[in-house]
């Protein structure tokens, strides 16, 4: 898979064990920076990664700051990206299955690179419900687009 990872210097260093993981597993990895812990903004890398996703240029991104809400609300911005920041395997997968999320936010101060490699797995190998919840993602999508987000009378 083609997977987009981005961070700040707070999320420098799990982000580099993430993409190790990745790579290691065979995935096609992009890295948009940060490239060192010296201190930077987080929105830009959050950016980038996100309108890859969005774009099509890469299939799922994870992004990492210290907390994970900094990378997480940018990513959000972005029209078409759901993004969650996971604290837990269980988080990601129910994220995965309802929400479809193609960004997952990590916390480099809360979660240790073993519990991050038990998330990002979750986040890549669990398929998205469909169902109801496609319903529900289209309806945040209406929202994206200006709408109130009910679904349409038919629905
Ligand atoms: O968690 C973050 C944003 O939500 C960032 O990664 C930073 O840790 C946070 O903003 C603190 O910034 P600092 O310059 O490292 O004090």
């Amino acid at each position: 898979m083609r997977i987009v990872v981005g961070s700040d210097h707070a999320g420098f260093e799990l982000k580099q064990h993430v993409k190790s993981t990745l790579e290691a597993a065979g995935h096609d990895v992009v890295d948009v920076g940060t490239t060192s812990a010296e201190s930077t903004d987080y929105p830009p890398f959050a950016a980038q990664a996100a309108r890859a996703v969005a774009a099509g240029d890469a299939e799922r991104g994870v992004l990492v700051c210290g907390s994970g809400n900094g990378v997480t609300i940018t990513a959000n911005k972005i029209d078409g990206i759901r993004a969650v920041n996971a604290h837990d395997a269980d988080e990601a997968t129910m994220a995965r299955r309802h929400n479809g999320i193609n960004v997952l936010g990590l916390s480099q101060a809360r979660v240790a690179a073993d519990d991050a490699d038990a998330i990002v797995a979750a986040f890549l190998d669990t398929d998205f419900d469909g169902g109801r919840h496609e319903r529900r993602v289209g309806e945040i999508a209406d929202v994206e687009r200006g709408g109130d987000g009910r679904p349409p009378a038919s629905a």
